[in-house]
């Protein structure tokens, strides 16, 4: 039997366009749209599909916090790949509706934060709602006696739900795009690429001045890159923080190993959240030169040294 994946549905959403993306070709039948984030943690973590797709940050509105929250608590899965897709939006309504019908316009939270200056620019007085995902928000206005007018949606969704663009590229900012990410129950890791990148949450042990230089450092000391660093609530009381850190490298490097061996070292908890390719350039900042001596070669080299000296030999 093909893997299924678990994704955020239903059929037309932006996370569809990224499992398709990821699995070029997947069936119908291999692809199982769930009502919300959480549901498709759930599917992966009980072991109902092979993998899942949700969304994890957007170039505007930034990161997705059920998909944050997830990956923070509960039984921990892994990441496994990630896609960038680019978000285009389009208002759509029901056949034969104009613009100036338009009174309730319904799509998901953080399509609605990246085309709040079109709306408030064309359609002041609208009322927004929100829902599940922007196909939701289609499939909705499709329904007879919908209680929308108009849907926030993908191209693609709009026409699966049988709508009509009032409106194409009404985001406000041409260029925005959504990082997405495959989540797999752990197990073995991607292979490294050459052009990968790392998550992990770092949980410190104490509070005190310098705690958050003392974790950035083991990155830093090893020339190591970081794409994203995002302070979450822990939920354990208010001004208790973690942090998720997406590096670049693979955990099979040596910098980055020992890196997160510091961290280990330092932190109260550290939960890797894996290795995997970079999907493109955009998801982060273009491959930066290494500081001198961090190379696996270099690494290598000093611990060869270190074993020599150890054993008595001449260093
Ligand atoms: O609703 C969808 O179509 C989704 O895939 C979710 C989502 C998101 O969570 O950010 C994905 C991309 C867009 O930024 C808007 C919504």
């Amino acid at each position: 039997m093909p893997n299924r994946y678990a994704y955020l549905g239903p059929a037309g959403t932006f996370t569809e366009a990224a499992l398709r993306q990821l699995h070029p070709g997947l069936t119908e039948d291999a692809s199982v749209p769930c009502s919300g984030v959480d549901a498709v943690f759930a599917m992966v973590r009980k072991g109902e599909v092979d993998g899942g797709v949700v969304p994890l940050e957007n170039s505007v509105e930034g990161g997705v916090t059920t998909t944050i929250a997830e990956l923070i608590n509960g039984v921990p899965l892994l990441i496994s790949a990630e896609a960038a897709v680019p978000v285009r939006f389009t208002l759509a309504a029901r056949d034969g509706a104009a613009l100036a019908d338009v009174k309730r316009i319904a799509t998901h939270p953080h399509a609605l934060a990246q085309v709040r200056g079109w709306i408030s620019a064309h359609l002041p007085e609208a009322e927004t709602f929100t829902v599940s995902s922007t196909a939701a928000a289609a499939q909705a206005v499709a329904e007879p006696g919908a209680p929308y007018d108009a849907a926030v949606c993908a191209p693609i969704a709009a026409e699966r739900y049988g709508l009509r663009p009032l409106a194409d590229d009404i985001g406000d900012r041409s260029e925005a795009a959504t990082r997405f990410i495959r989540l797999s129950r752990p197990g073995a890791l991607p292979a490294p690429t050459g052009a990968d990148r790392t998550s992990l949450v770092a949980f410190i042990a104490d509070d005190h001045p310098g705690a958050l230089v003392e974790l950035l450092n083991q990155f830093a000391l090893r020339g190591v890159n970081l794409t994203r660093l995002e302070s979450r609530p822990t939920g354990d009381g208010l001004g208790r923080y973690c942090f998720c850190i997406d590096a670049q490298g693979h955990v099979a490097d040596a910098a980055l190993g020992e890196a997160l061996m510091g961290l280990r070292r330092i932190c109260r908890d550290v939960r890797f959240l894996g290795s995997y390719p970079c999907a493109d350039e955009s998801t982060g900042p273009a491959r930066p030169t290494r500081p001198r001596a961090t190379s696996n070669a270099d690494y290598h080299d000093a611990e060869l040294w270190l074993e020599r000296i150890r054993s008595g030999g001449v260093a």
